[in-house]
């Protein structure tokens, strides 16, 4: 898809403050010496359901570089899964935070409210799709906004289903994890899980090869006839799938389901939870798509790093909740209210949309070269700073697409041995993406993709 927005604007107002040097540094073997003597303290005293991707343990970090134990320097092309988004450690979210916690840390906004927590709101409002009426509530974590977008639909229609998409991924609670298409890991043995929640056909055009307008169609037919408008209460899509793969859905199916959720008294929530705040060169991957949902979910960058989430849309769905009918104790921290504050006027500041864009337009050609030797990479899609390669096998691409998993595996680990940090997703974890933070040099990605060379041809 043409990103008809795409288009270059003037350059950021200042250029970012380091406190690091961007660069990647290897000065011992990966894991060194002091993170192989944490995990064997971590494997003493940690669940061994809690994993972790590679086993470095981080002291330091700064715009888009890790520091480990051992004086290792990686180049982050994660961001904690879409997280440090303007950054790690960037200096107007660390004093905002600094100087919140000297004032008040915690009062609890049910109990006694608190400015910051009215500006976060303010400004959602504000940046989120539509000229309407918007309020919102804060929460904490990305499951915890999705089990409060469907508390809320299901509140303002009165009915219980909740219909989502294959390839979804929405959290960890029970709700979410059946509302995940992947029961492995997320689910498994977790059960049971709740009921009342249908999952539909996407639009993934490198495998189905639909217009907008029949992947839509398809969509709707399932709608109708597996769940019925009449007990629907929302269907939850992300603009962009984060974990099932970074599918960029076809031009139209997304206004084409809002349309027929319209007419059919059906709440649509945008769960931009790795997809927003900027991260795909707008602030919403909404935006791409003309696509103005009734409910917006907002986490992972919001806060700079801090926890923090938030429901927002229509005022009429937002208020259908009775008084004390939405709350908890940590949502809308202050401490992570004053940063979310902070990375909303970064982002105005430092040009840092234009960034986003910036860096899709580098990786992007980047990769798209990468594809142009290498035939086990299938497809280069997103947008902005979430960019993904879909690996096949050898000769497959143009046909049967067969996922290729241990090819994405054989990268993300010769990358990490010499200091580039890759994240894998897809269902069947045949995907590499790259969410690298808005800070990151265009230096750093062709250093980053020059390793990425490297281990393609090593395959
Ligand atoms: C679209 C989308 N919706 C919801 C969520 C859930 O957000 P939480 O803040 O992790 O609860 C995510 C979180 N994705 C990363 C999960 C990492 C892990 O748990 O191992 C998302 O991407």
């Amino acid at each position: 898809m043409t990103d008809t927005l795409n288009s270059p604007a003037p350059s950021i107002a200042s250029a970012p403050v380091y406190t690091i040097a961007q660069q990647r540094k290897i000065v011992t073997s990966i894991p060194g010496p002091r993170s192989v003597e944490l995990q064997q303290r971590r494997n003493a005293v940690v669940s061994g359901g809690v994993s972790s991707v590679l086993p470095v343990y981080i002291e330091k970090a700064n715009g888009a570089v890790l520091v480990d134990v051992d004086g290792n320097q990686f180049i982050d092309f994660g961001a904690g899964i879409g997280v440090t988004t303007i950054g790690h450690t960037e200096a107007s979210v660390v004093a905002a935070a600094t100087g919140q916690l000297q004032d008040v840390i915690h009062t609890l906004f049910t109990i006694t409210p608190y400015e910051a927590y009215v500006r976060v709101a303010e400004l959602l409002a504000e940046h989120t799709p539509g000229d309407f009426a918007k309020k919102t509530v804060l929460v904490n974590s990305g499951a915890e906004a999705v089990e409060n977008g469907v508390k809320i639909a299901r509140k303002y229609t009165g009915r219980r289903a909740v219909a989502v998409l294959d390839h979804a991924y929405h959290g960890r609670t029970n709700l979410t994890m059946a509302m995940n298409y992947k029961a492995m890991p997320y689910a498994a043995g977790f059960g049971p899980l709740a009921g009342d929640v249908y999952h539909a056909p996407s639009s993934y055009p490198y495998h189905d090869g639909l217009n907008g307008a029949d992947a839509a169609t398809r969509t709707i037919a399932y709608l109708e006839k597996v769940i019925g408008a009449s007990d629907l209460a929302c269907l939850v899509v992300e603009p962009i799938q984060g974990e099932g793969g970074f599918m960029v859905p076809a031009d139209g199916y997304l206004t084409a389901l809002q349309e027929w959720c319209t007419a059919n008294g059906v709440v649509m929530i945008a769960d931009e939870i790795q997809s927003g705040m900027a991260r795909t060169g707008h602030y919403y991957a909404s935006e791409i798509f003309g696509w103005v949902p009734d409910l917006v979910l907002t986490a992972k960058g919001i806060a700079g790093g801090l926890p923090l989430a938030a429901v927002t849309g229509r005022a009429e769905i937002m208020d259908s909740s009775q008084p004390g009918g939405l709350g908890g104790t940590f949502g809308g921290n202050p401490v992570a209210c004053a940063a979310a504050v902070a990375v909303f006027e970064s982002i105005e500041r430092n040009g840092l949309l234009t960034e986003g864009r910036r860096i899709g337009r580098t990786l992007t050609a980047g990769l798209e070269a990468l594809k142009a030797t290498y035939d086990v990479i299938g497809e280069v899609r997103g947008h902005g700073a979430m960019i993904a390669i879909e690996l096949v096998q050898p000769g497959t691409r143009g046909t049967t697409k067969v996922p290729n998993a241990a090819a994405v595996t054989h990268i993300a680990n010769f990358a990490a041995e010499r200091g580039v940090l890759l994240l894998t997703a897809g269902t069947y974890g045949n995907v590499l993406r790259f969410l690298p933070s808005l800070a990151v040099t265009d230096e750093l990605i062709a250093d980053g993709l020059s390793v990425i060379d490297e281990a393609f041809a090593a395959l």
